[in-house]
Parts: structure tokens; C-alpha cells; sequence
């Protein structure tokens, strides 16, 4: 057999079927579900007189919508009151576990799966979410799907899907002290560009890579959809059977973590090599996540970019964002400091935002909200939510996604600029006419801190 990708691997060993178009149909192991885009995809089950074929694989949270300032607060708009009880009746009738906004497992989606232990390396996960990448971490083939697709799976257990490319993304050396996974995400996706992995896998891979943590490749897997990424993923190692291991003891043994990977030498359609050494922590000031520069950096001009589309997008993007090409990044004053979101809302972020936040006050509103109640306890266990207390920041009771899509109450303003954790800067993101800056946890608790936008050693 020839050489193949772990993505490759992953796939041809849940191959169960093929269609006439010639498109694999794919065995699913795990289907999680939040409370958007799954209501037409019960409903059409419902119609055709189906059930769910595997309940036992797939679990279901609140999280896009829900109140972050209380879990017991009573949404004051009916449409998401009767979404969340709509997802609620469907599980119940369906029998699939649901997190709801209180229980001890609540969280994103993305948070929660990884955190209980549910994804595995080797295997096959689906969620109706675009963000569904971040489980890639564990050398998962993990899919975003869409609503019909969450029929089908919920219907049979598989799904079908035309056979990706693959893509190696090679980060080489060590990043530097105080560049993040995150930084690494955005300085891959300015380099490939917003549709440089359109229907690859991308598996992530180089010394600086091997090196960071499971919540640092959650936060890189995280972002490869916003280069269009199909999946990202991985190859397990010590460190993922580590996390395994403390988050799921029981199942260690039926599974060997360290077994799951690409054979040497296997071809990629596409390869990106990056020198990891050379990133920096990094900003973006337009209005797509691949529109960033080092921290250090200027404002582009426009006029400078590379391509006329390149060129066209920065004006665009420059007005929306009221920024003037040359200003240096460093003077761009923000109005809201946002941490969280499934890119940087798990312990290792919040203890980042911490220990830069400890013994100082925060300059600007700064909202913290925890991915899972699991982390919100960490965080508190630690003190963590003492040191945000004393800054001044607001530190939310309730997990959810918040102000990273303004799904629910939390959203900005017209015209209010953020620092934020999250990984979508599109316009209108976090509120009709606000302006997000994608930034790291430890420069969105030091802008928080200057009021302008800042690294730690600014401070
Ligand atoms: C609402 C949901 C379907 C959407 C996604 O698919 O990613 C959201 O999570 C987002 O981040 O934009
Ligand atoms: S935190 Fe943001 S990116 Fe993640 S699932 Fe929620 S809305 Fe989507």
C-alpha cells in the first residue's frame, strides 16, 4: 500500500461505503451538537418517521446563545428562550445527553468534547459547527458540518464526503517566549492566506508544534478553518496521551494514542513551511483573520500589498475598521477587552490573561468568559477569578461563546473597538459595526491594562 497521511489513514479506516458520484460514505464516531443549526435537522428526522441511530455517540450543549452573568438568568429574548427549549425537547426525545447552562459539563462545544475525554485519536468526529477543527488536535479527522449533513448523521451514524487534499504545515525551531499558539495561528493564515487550504486536511506538524501543549494545538487546529481548512489536525503523541490520560482514565488501555500517525514520507499535496523562531505575537487590524501583523508592526498601506485583491480588500477593510495605513499598532486605543471563545477560553488561556492581569488594574471594560464550567471551577480553584476581580475585569458565572459571534446578550456596540481572543474578525462579528482585533490571551489582558493595544512587556 502506498504512503499515506495520518489524515489519510484516519479516512480510509472509516470508509464503509462508496457512492456512485464516487464520494466516500464514512463511519462517524462521535456527533456533537449545539443549540444553532440542528432544530431543521431534528425536524426533518421527525418527518421522515427516523430515529437517531446512535444516541450513545453524540451529546449535545447550549452554548452559542446563552446568558454568560448567571446561569439561572432568564434570557429576556423569546426567540433564544424557545431555540434552547427546542434543543432541550429534541434531545430529550431522542435520548441524547444534553450540557444545559448549570450542569457542571456545560461549555462550548469545542471546550467540553476534548475536556471530557470524548475525542480520540484515529477516530471520526462531526459537529454543526465550523470550529469543529479544534478536535483535529488530538489527530482526530474532525468536520464542521452542515445542518442536512447533522440529519444524515444523526439518521446513520455516517456521512458522506468527497475525499479531501492534504496539506502539511511545518512549523520548525522554537517560538519565542511569550508567542502563543495563537500568534502561530494567525502568522500561518497571513502566510497561506484566507482560502490557502481550501479542501485540504491540513495536518500541523515541526519541533515548535511537537512542543506545544494540548490547549496551545486546540487553539492552532482551532483556526484552520479560517484558511478553509477541511480538518486540521495533529499527530498524537505523548503529550496528547497525557491529557488523555487525566481526562478520560477509564479508557485508557482500549486505545493506543501513540500508534495513531502518517507514515514517513507520505506525499502532500500542499506543504507551508514556517520558521517558528521568527513569529511574533501578533495583531490583526482588518477585517479577515489572515489581515494581521506582528505586535510590533504598522497598519499596512494598501498600496503596498502584494496583490491587487489584496489591495481592494485592505481599503475596504481599513474603512470599516477607521484605521489610517503607518499607524503603529501599538496606538490603536480600544474601547473593550473580550477573553474567550472556543480559540482561548480553556485554563492555560485564562491562566496566561492572570498572570499578566495579577496586580494591575484594568483601563477598559474587560470581560472574561470561561469556555466550560469545568474551566470556570479550575479557574476559581486556582484563584484566578480573584486576581481578574481585583484588576476590575468581569469575570462571567456562565460559560458560552459571548461576545466571540453575538449570538446571545453579549455583544458590542456600533463603532466600540475590541482586543479579543477570538478568531473571527469579520465585519459585524461581535456586534453590528464593531471592530474586533484578533489578539493572544497575554496582549488582550496587557490591552486591557494600557487601553491601547499592548504586549506584557509594554506594561
Ligand atoms: C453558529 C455557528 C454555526 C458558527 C460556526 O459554524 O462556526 C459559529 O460557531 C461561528 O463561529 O461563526
Ligand atoms: S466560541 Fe465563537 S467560534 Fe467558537 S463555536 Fe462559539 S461562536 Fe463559534
Amino acid at each position: 500500500m502506498a504512503q499515506e497521511t495520518l489524515a489519510q489513514k484516519v479516512w480510509r479506516r472509516h470508509v464503509v461505503g462508496r457512492t456512485r458520484a464516487g464520494n466516500d460514505l464514512l463511519y462517524i464516531d462521535l456527533h456533537l451538537l449545539h443549540e444553532v443549526n440542528t432544530p431543521q435537522a431534528f425536524a426533518g428526522l421527525r418527518a421522515a418517521g427516523r430515529t437517531v441511530r446512535r444516541p450513545d455517540l453524540t451529546v449535545g450543549t447550549e452554548d452559542h446563545t446563552t446568558p454568560t452573568v448567571a446561569v439561572d438568568r432568564r434570557d429576556p429574548d423569546a426567540a433564544r428562550r424557545f431555540q434552547r427549549r427546542l434543543m432541550a425537547r429534541n434531545c430529550a426525545e431522542f435520548r441524547i445527553p444534553l450540557h444545559r447552562l448549570g450542569s457542571a459539563s456545560q461549555g462550548i462545544v469545542h471546550v467540553i468534547g476534548p475536556e471530557m475525554g470524548l475525542v480520540r485519536p484515529g477516530t471520526t468526529a462531526v459537529c454543526c459547527d465550523s470550529h469543529t477543527t479544534t478536535l483535529g488536535a488530538f489527530g482526530a479527522l474532525a468536520l464542521g458540518i452542515g445542518t442536512s449533513q447533522v440529519e444524515h448523521v444523526l439518521a446513520t451514524q455516517t456521512l458522506v464526503l468527497k475525499r479531501p487534499l492534504d496539506m502539511s504545515v511545518e512549523v520548525t525551531g522554537t517560538l519565542s517566549a511569550g508567542v502563543t499558539a495563537k500568534d502561530l495561528a494567525l502568522a500561518v493564515i497571513a502566510r497561506a492566506g484566507t482560502a490557502g487550504a481550501q479542501g485540504h486536511v491540513v495536518e500541523f506538524g515541526g519541533e515548535a508544534v511537537r512542543a506545544l501543549s494540548m490547549e496551545g494545538r486546540m487553539t492552532l487546529c482551532n483556526m484552520a478553518v479560517e484558511m478553509a481548512a477541511r480538518a486540521g489536525l495533529v499527530a498524537p503523541d505523548q503529550v496528547t496521551a497525557d491529557y488523555l490520560r487525566r481526562a478520560a482514565p477509564r479508557d485508557v488501555g482500549r486505545y493506543d494514542a501513540l500508534a495513531v500517525h502518517g507514515d514517513p514520507g507520505a506525499a502532500f499535496d500542499r506543504v507551508v513551511r514556517l520558521d517558528g523562531s521568527a513569529v511574533q505575537p501578533r495583531v490583526s487590524w482588518g477585517t479577515n483573520p489572515a489581515q494581521s501583523v506582528p505586535l510590533d508592526g504598522r497598519v499596512p498601506d494598501p498600496g503596498e500589498l502584494p496583490s491587487a485583491a489584496e489591495e481592494s480588500a485592505a481599503r475596504r477593510a481599513l474603512e470599516y475598521m477607521a484605521l489610517t495605513p503607518g499607524t503603529a499598532v501599538r496606538d490603536i486605543a480600544v474601547d473593550t477587552v473580550f477573553i474567550g471563545s472556543c480559540t482561548n477560553s480553556r485554563l492555560e488561556d485564562l491562566r496566561a490573561a492572570a498572570a499578566v492581569l495579577a496586580g494591575r488594574r484594568v483601563r477598559v471594560d474587560t470581560v472574561i468568559v470561561p469556555g466550560s464550567a469545568r474551566v470556570r471551577a479550575q479557574a476559581v480553584a486556582e484563584g484566578l477569578d480573584r486576581v481578574f476581580a481585583e484588576a476590575g475585569a468581569d469575570f462571567r458565572a456562565a460559560p458560552g461563546c459571548s461576545m466571540c459571534v453575538g449570538l446571545g446578550e453579549d455583544r458590542l456596540g456600533a463603532g466600540t473597538r475590541s482586543a479579543s481572543t477570538t478568531n473571527r474578525n469579520f465585519e459585524g462579528r461581535q456586534g453590528a459595526g464593531a471592530r474586533t482585533h484578533l489578539v493572544s490571551p497575554p496582549v488582550a489582558a496587557a490591552t486591557a491594562v494600557r487601553g491601547r493595544i499592548a504586549g506584557p512587556g509594554d506594561l
